[in-house]
């Protein structure tokens, strides 16, 4: 039978919701595998994912105007009836292109068709009303950080550190740039074909594709709102999606082919892969990762890009690999797990799933991995360091501490790695620092060391 988008929603984000921040398995991973197989049209597809991704990103806006309705907190609704209420909500009030009714015919009839079937009334009454209200005056409190926090449904703890740091315009800024949609954008395999001849085929399949504006590989695009494994080309092997900023820290790490390289965090390789590009697939990029099921990833897409060069490390913490005597690299990029908090605008749950606390305990673990990284390279050997978020504590904080404990290192300015309209994002030391903005790329700092010779 064919799936329904709405219901499949708030199933998803009824599993997403069942532990506690920090607990939480990423959204993209249970979407993933909630919206596979060939039952599904691809369009209901896109749908299901749009109204997952859009209740997690106006979560506490939608839930303060449910909580209006309702004449009391939703607290008291059952888990499941409280997801169908939000996935309605999301529509009547942030999604144009769907009527009200058909939203809230669904919620009621789901809510009807499960456990809970004498709340059908109550979600009838509560959606109508929102239908016709809308979310009701803005909040009125005196704290700025507050008002700003539940005009963006952002944590207030998230906003009141920006607005520290940035001041508050440029804290607003922020918040609602994440709110908006990241573009699709993809890097052309240059294994297999120029960005041109991409972009060609891509225009002649009918879509509107344009270049990126920084990295010399990258496709944006602006107007796809499907499946991104619909995209031509992507299963041969012609590209993947990749965000450019996210492609400039491959650049910045500058591989030569025949090198040997460490990518110590490499994930499902989105960098691996690229750095054995930009190596004319000759050398070896070793690949790290403690996570069997990214490597696996890894190893797909290393295959489907054609790519020899890659060598994946069987699952595990890189830093072992010092015991094992393997021989030194020439580079090693750390592509740190972090708060992520730079790339919100893709993955709203971050928002949800962070807690203050997390900022240190990721800085200690970042500075922990950069230390264990030093000794697996050889004597003037670089090593960059990434991360996709702007904290100063996982960027700038980490690279200081790293530092100030290694004499005869140095920093290595990237400017030069980088292409001339990259460079507006490099700061004055010479690191690689992107805040995210409407239509830009991603949050990403990068920054490159060069050990003594
Ligand atoms: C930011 S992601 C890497 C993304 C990847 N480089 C890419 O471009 O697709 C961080 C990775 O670090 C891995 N990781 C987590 N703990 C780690 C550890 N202690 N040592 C090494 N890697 C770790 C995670 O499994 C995750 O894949």
């Amino acid at each position: 039978m064919r799936p329904s988008p709405r219901r499949r929603a708030a199933e998803i984000l009824l599993a997403w919701e069942a532990e506690g921040p920090g607990r939480r398995p990423p959204l993209e991973r249970l979407l993933e595998r909630e919206t596979a197989g060939a039952a599904w049209d691809p369009r209901d597809r896109a749908l299901c994912r749009e109204l997952v991704l859009g209740v997690v990103r106006w979560r506490s806006r939608i839930d303060a105007a449910v909580d209006r309705c309702l004449h009391g907190p939703a607290r008291r609704l059952s888990p499941r009836v409280r997801q169908h209420l939000r996935v309605a909500a999301y529509q009547v009030l942030f999604l144009d292109r769907v009527p009200d009714r058909a939203a809230v015919h669904e919620a009621v009839a789901a809510v009807k068709a499960g456990p809970e079937r004498r709340a059908a009334g109550l979600v009838n009454a509560v959606l109508r009303r929102l239908a016709r209200e809308g979310e009701g005056p803005p909040h009125a409190g005196a704290d700025p950080v507050e008002r700003l926090a539940r005009e963006t449904a952002h944590p207030a703890w998230m906003v009141r550190r920006w607005a520290g740091r940035l001041g508050l315009e440029a804290a607003a800024a922020l918040c609602r740039t994440n709110n908006t949609r990241a573009p699709l954008t993809l890097r052309a395999n240059t294994r297999r074909l120029s960005r041109s001849v991409l972009l060609d085929r891509l225009q002649d399949a009918g879509i509107e594709a344009v270049p990126g504006g920084l990295a010399p590989e990258a496709v944006v695009l602006p107007g796809w709102r499907g499946d991104p494994a619909e995209i031509p080309g992507l299963a041969e092997g012609l590209c993947l999606v990749q965000d450019e900023a996210a492609q400039l820290v491959s650049h910045c790490l500058a591989p030569a082919p025949g090198e040997a390289v460490l990518d110590a965090c490499a994930g499902v390789g989105g960098k691996t892969t690229h750095i054995a590009a930009l190596m004319d697939d000759r050398g070896r990029v070793a690949a790290a990762d403690p996570d069997a099921g990214r490597l696996g990833r890894l190893a797909e897409n290393a295959r489907r890009l054609g790519l020899r060069a890659v060598e994946i490390l069987p699952p595990g913490d890189f830093r072992r690999l010092r015991a094992a005597g393997r021989p030194a690299f020439d580079r090693i990029l750390v592509d740190a797990p972090c708060s992520g908090l730079g790339v919100i605008r893709r993955h709203p749950d971050i928002k949800w799933n962070r807690t203050p606390a997390d900022v240190p305990r990721l800085a200690a673990l970042q500075l922990d991995l950069l230390r264990g990284a030093a000794p697996l390279l050889r004597p003037g050997g670089r090593l960059a360091y990434a991360t996709c978020t702007l904290e100063p504590e996982e960027t700038s904080g980490v690279v200081r501490a790293f530092l100030e404990a290694a004499p005869g290192w140095r920093l290595v300015p990237v400017a030069a790695a980088l292409p001339p309209a990259a460079r507006r994002f490099v700061t004055p030391d010479g690191c690689l620092e992107i805040r995210p903005e409407p239509g830009g790329p991603d949050g990403f700092f990068a920054a490159v060391m060069e050990a003594p010779a």
